[in-house]
C-alpha cells in the first residue's frame, strides 16, 4: 500500500474573519481605484488631443481623488460583487455554513455599512419579478482547490453598464482574434464607459472562455511599461496590437472621440479543442474596482489606503463661459429646438429621475390608458439610479446610467407626455434618434463614472413615486448649474457618431 502523503499542519479561517475581509474589500473598492489604473489613465489625460475626450477623462480623475479622499463610491453602480477563492488544500473554515453564504454575509455587511452605504443593484427572479434583493446580495463566488494552506482572495465589484457589453464568440481555428475584437468594438456603443480596459479569454469552452476574460481584468496594468521595454512573447505582441488598434478606432472616452479608449489589453489562455476556438470578450468600465488579499489564519485581511498624492490634482473646468444657463422650471421645446449637438449646459431647477424599471412600468400604465403618477409634461428626465445619502449630503453619487436602455421606451415617452430631454450617458441607437427628432426633443449626457462630481449639483433630493423599486423610483432632483452636454439635439444630429468619425486612425 502506498503510504499518504504527510499533511501540512492546517490553518484553520474563522468565519467572521472571512466574513469581515469580504465586507472591507467591497467598502474599500467602492471608492479606491488601482494605482496601475490611475496611472494609465494619467498618462492618457496628458496625451489626449480631443478637448471633449479629455474634459471626460479629467471628470473621472478628479471623481476618483473625491471618491478616495471623502470614502464614498466612485460610481453610483457600486456594482456586482464578484469573489473568486484559491483555498488551499490545507485550509479549513472553522463554520458549518458553506462558503457562498459566507460571501453573501460580507457582501451584506459591506452594502449596508451605515457610514458609507454601497448602492443594492441585484434583482431576484431576473426573468420575471425582478425585485431588488435590497442588499446586494448574492455575490458571484468562483471556489478552486488549490496547493497550500492559505485563503487567496480577489474581490471585485463589477457594474453593469461594462457587464451588458460582453461578448462571446466561437471563431474558427485559423481565424484571426485580433481581427474579431477590432471588429467587435463599434458595436458595442460606449455604455461600457471607457477608457477602460478589454479583458479577452481565449480557449477552453464557452463557460471557461468568459471566466478568463474576466479573470484577465484582475491582472495588473502594464501596458505603459510593455510598449517601453517592448514585447517578448507573441502574447504580449497580439496586446499591444490591440491596444494600438483599438485605440485607432477613435471611439475615446466615453464615445466621444479621442485617442483613447482602452488603457490595457490582457490576455489569458487555456488549452481548447482542435474544432474550437472560443473567445470572449471582456470591457471594464472606468470604475475599475477589484483588490486582492491572503487570509492565513491570523486575522481578517487589511486594506491599506493609497497615497492621495499618486492622483493627480487636475481642475475640472468649470466655467459658465460658453455653456448655457437653462431654466429647467421654465424649459419649452422652442428652447430644446434651439440646442444644437456638443452645446455645453447648465442646468437648474428640478429635475425628475427614471430608469430601466420605471421606464417600463410608465410605457405599461400609458398601455393602458393610465395616468403616469408624475406628469412629464415640459420636464427633463435623469436616467440614475443614485446611491443613498449619508451626512450632510442631498444625495449620494449620482451618475447617469447607459440611455441607450431606454431607447426601447423613448417614442412612446416622448410621443405621449409631453417629456422634453433625457440624460444619461452614451449613446443613442437609430430609433430613438429618429424619435427624438420627430418630437423635437433632446438627449443630454453627463460623464458616466463621474458620480460624485455629478451629485455636487444636486441639491436635494425625494422620490415621487414608485419607491417599491429602490434605486430605481422616480425621484425628484433640484440641481443647480448641473453641467451637461447636448449628445442628440432635435434635429437628430448625434455627437455619439460625429466625434469617433472625427478621431479614427483607420
Ligand atoms: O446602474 C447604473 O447606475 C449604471 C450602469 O452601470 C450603466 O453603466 O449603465
Amino acid at each position: 500500500m502506498t503510504a499518504l502523503p504527510a499533511l501540512a499542519p492546517q490553518t484553520v479561517i474563522r468565519e467572521d474573519d472571512f466574513i469581515q475581509s469580504v465586507a472591507d474589500a467591497l467598502q474599500f473598492v467602492s471608492h479606491v481605484h488601482p494605482a496601475d489604473y490611475i496611472r494609465h489613465l494619467s498618462a492618457a489625460y496628458e496625451r489626449e488631443e480631443s478637448p471633449s475626450a479629455r474634459d471626460a477623462i479629467a471628470q473621472i480623475l478628479v471623481n476618483s481623488r473625491m471618491a478616495l479622499l471623502g470614502r464614498r463610491p466612485m460610481c453610483q453602480d457600486t456594482g456586482v460583487a464578484a469573489v473568486f477563492l484559491k483555498v488551499g488544500v490545507g485550509v479549513r473554515f472553522a463554520t458549518a455554513r458553506g462558503i457562498e453564504e459566507l460571501v453573501n454575509e460580507g457582501v451584506r455587511r459591506a452594502y449596508l455599512d451605515a457610514g458609507n452605504p454601497l448602492r443594492a443593484t441585484m434583482v431576484a427572479d431576473p426573468l420575471f419579478d425582478r425585485t431588488n434583493t435590497g442588499d446586494n446580495a448574492p455575490a458571484m463566488v468562483h471556489v478552486d482547490l488549490t496547493p497550500g494552506n492559505v485563503v487567496e482572495a480577489i474581490v471585485a465589484a463589477k457594474g453593469g453598464g461594462s457587464e451588458n457589453k460582453a461578448r462571446f464568440t466561437q471563431l474558427n481555428p485559423s481565424s484571426s482574434v485580433a481581427d474579431w475584437v477590432v471588429e467587435t468594438l463599434p458595436t458595442l456603443g460606449s455604455g461600457w464607459c471607457p477608457p477602460g480596459l478589454i479583458g479577452l479569454g481565449v480557449g477552453g469552452s464557452a463557460d471557461k472562455a468568459m471566466l478568463l476574460a474576466k479573470e484577465a481584468l484582475f491582472e495588473p496594468i502594464d501596458m505603459l511599461d510593455l510598449i517601453r521595454r517592448g514585447p517578448s512573447s507573441k502574447l504580449e505582441e497580439l496586446r499591444i496590437e490591440l491596444y494600438e488598434r483599438i485605440n485607432a478606432l477613435g471611439i475615446g472616452a466615453q464615445g466621444l472621440g479621442g485617442l483613447t479608449t482602452v488603457v490595457d489589453v490582457k490576455i489569458r489562455t487555456f488549452p481548447t479543442h482542435a474544432a474550437s476556438k472560443p473567445v470572449a470578450l471582456m470591457p471594464q468600465c472606468a470604475a475599475n474596482r477589484h483588490v486582492r488579499f491572503t487570509l492565513d489564519g491570523s486575522g481578517p485581511a487589511r486594506f491599506d489606503p493609497p497615497d492621495a498624492a499618486d492622483w493627480p490634482e487636475i481642475v475640472v473646468e468649470r466655467s459658465a463661459d460658453g455653456a448655457r444657463r437653462v431654466d429647467l422650471d421654465r424649459l419649452t421645446r422652442d428652447e430644446v429646438r434651439d440646442w444644437r449637438a456638443g452645446d455645453r449646459l447648465l442646468l437648474s431647477g428640478k429635475l425628475l429621475t427614471g430608469r430601466d424599471a420605471a421606464h417600463k412600468r410608465m410605457v405599461e400604465m400609458l398601455a393602458r390608458g393610465e395616468p403616469l403618477p408624475v406628469p412629464l409634461d415640459g420636464r427633463v428626465i435623469y436616467y440614475v439610479g443614485p446611491v443613498k445619502a449619508v451626512g450632510d449630503e442631498a444625495v449620494g453619487p449620482a451618475g447617469p446610467t447607459t440611455a441607450s436602455r431606454m431607447d426601447m421606451f423613448t417614442d412612446a415617452l416622448l410621443g405621449q407626455t409631453g417629456l422634453l430631454a433625457m440624460i444619461g450617458k452614451a449613446e443613442r441607437g437609430p430609433a430613438a434618434i429618429d424619435a427624438i427628432r420627430r418630437h423635437g426633443a433632446a438627449s443630454l449626457i453627463a460623464v458616466g463614472g463621474a458620480a460624485i462630481l455629478v451629485a455636487k449639483a444636486i441639491r436635494s433630493s425625494r422620490v415621487l413615486a414608485f419607491a417599491d423599486l429602490g434605486m430605481e423610483a422616480i425621484h425628484e432632483f433640484e440641481v443647480s448649474d448641473m453641467p451637461v452636454t447636448v449628445a442628440v439635439d432635435s434635429g437628430g444630429a448625434s455627437i455619439h457618431l460625429l466625434g469617433p468619425d472625427l478621431w479614427r486612425r483607420v
